[in-house]
């Protein structure tokens, strides 16, 4: 059912958005795509006479506790967001500081049709991540219907994006307008893309994608590999890796993922020099070296300058290129280099060539932005980790449920 198909005047609607957005140290939002993206979808409603109730998750608060094991709410509260979301709404937000329960309850019973109130961090709950039904059961129970528009996290089979929606009627669920274009967005690249295909894949997120590499096999000519993840690369291959983010229970994956390739006839593309600094800042002293040679004290920050020439060659070479992570730290301007080569890459191809070029993740997207090219490519997807999954031809979760 589409979001125009529902009747939600005088509602109470309970949105899934994806407000995992990047915050700076004064935890202002540095890209604010993901927000920017999320509200016609809001200001519909709004317009329908409903009161509407947003929740999202923000990073990975469960994984980062603090010394004494609670969570660091410093850190991860969505409060600091709301300056943003208000500007892109057109009016006030309301904020509980709690997803589910008394205090949640009060505040939606005293939501008038026209206001929006945001719920805190739904990964404050450990029931969350696990799916949880009493969880799950929460949220619903705030709301008479339940809108996804969360597609950076639509891979991700939760309480608040899957779970609960199975506790509304089909005609009280529906995708919110960004998740019916992000399935549109997709669609040129499902459907017969024009060959070559490229996909470029770097960013931090390395367990999660190293798996995702493997089925693109079946979808990529060529594979691009840059960011942290050409790093277990190169390690599984005996390089010297020294403080590089690395995962090195995924060597032998990355072993295999190489064999299979070769059977396959799918090019993959490493890094052949590197951006090396002696520790994690802009300012640390830096070098280039070549790729599997870095020193003990050295970490790898960003692709080199001989890498950013192959890659580009591809690049050139392609009609359809799908990128998902930063090819290095591209937040510290001396190891922004390689990140901003590639994009330029990337939209040059999307001129010249006539390559349908998509770009998806939230860091990559920052990047993208960051680069000034967010115009000069095809389509810009709110999922990295969403869209990766979607093309290897996954029916993601968060989809499955409304459907
Ligand atoms: N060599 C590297 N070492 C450490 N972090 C890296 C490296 N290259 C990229 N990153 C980081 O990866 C992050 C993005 O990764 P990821 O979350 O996988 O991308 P996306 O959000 O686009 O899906 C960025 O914050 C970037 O700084
Ligand atoms: O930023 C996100 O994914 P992405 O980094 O793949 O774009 C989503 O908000 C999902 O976050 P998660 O990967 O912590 O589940």
């Amino acid at each position: 059912m589409g979001l125009k198909d529902l009747n939600v005047s005088g509602k109470k609607v309970l949105v899934r958005v994806d407000f995992n957005v990047p915050l700076d140290a004064d935890k202002k939002v540095t890209d604010d795509t993901r927000i920017a993206k999320a509200a016609p979808t809001i200001k519909y409603l709004l317009e329908q006479g409903a009161a509407v109730i947003l929740m999202s998750h923000l990073g990975r608060p469960l994984k980062e506790l603090k010394a004494d094991g609670s969570i660091d709410k410093d850190a991860f509260s969505l409060a600091p967001i709301i300056p943003t979301l208000e500007d892109y709404v057109g009016c006030q937000v309301s904020f509980v500081e709690d997803t589910i329960g008394e205090a949640a309850k009060a505040a939606v019973a005293a939501l008038e049709p026209g206001q929006i109130l945001l719920l805190e961090n739904t990964r404050y709950y450990k029931g969350e991540e696990k799916g949880d039904q009493d969880l799950a059961k929460g949220m619903a129970e705030l709301a008479d219907v339940y809108v996804n528009d969360a597609f950076g996290a639509a891979h991700r089979e939760h309480a608040s994006t899957a779970t609960v929606a199975r506790f509304f009627d089909a005609h009280e669920r529906a995708f919110g307008f960004l998740m019916e274009a992000e399935l549109e967005g997709a669609e040129r690249l499902l459907n017969n893309p024009e060959r070559p295909v490229t996909a470029i894949v770097g960013g931090a997120k390395v367990s999660d994608k190293i798996l995702l590499l493997e089925k693109l096999l079946d979808f990529a000519d060529n594979i691009i590999i840059g960011g942290a993840m050409a790093y277990t690369f190169s390690l599984a291959q005996g390089g010297k890796v020294g403080k590089s983010l690395v995962e090195r229970d995924k060597t032998d994956t990355a072993l295999e993922l190489l064999k299979k390739a070769e059977a396959k006839g799918t090019k993959i593309h490493l890094p052949v020099d590197t951006v090396v600094g002696k520790d994690f800042s802009n300012e640390t002293p830096r070098d280039t070296v070549a790729a599997g040679t870095i020193g003990d004290e050295w970490e790898g920050l960003d692709i080199g300058p001989e890498s950013v020439e192959r890659f580009s060659a591809v690049i050139a070479q392609s009609k359809s290129i799908l990128w998902n992570g930063p090819m290095g730290v591209f937040e510290m301007p001396n190891f922004a280099i390689g990140t901003n080569a590639i994009a330029k890459a990337v939209a040059k191809a999307t001129k010249d060539n006539g390559a349908y070029s998509l770009i998806g993740g939230g860091d990559s997207v920052s990047a993208i932005n960051q680069a000034g090219l967010a115009d000069e490519v095809s389509f810009v997807s709110t999922g990295g980790g969403a869209m990766l999954e979607l093309l290897e031809g996954k029916e993601l979760p968060g989809i499955a449920a409304i459907r």
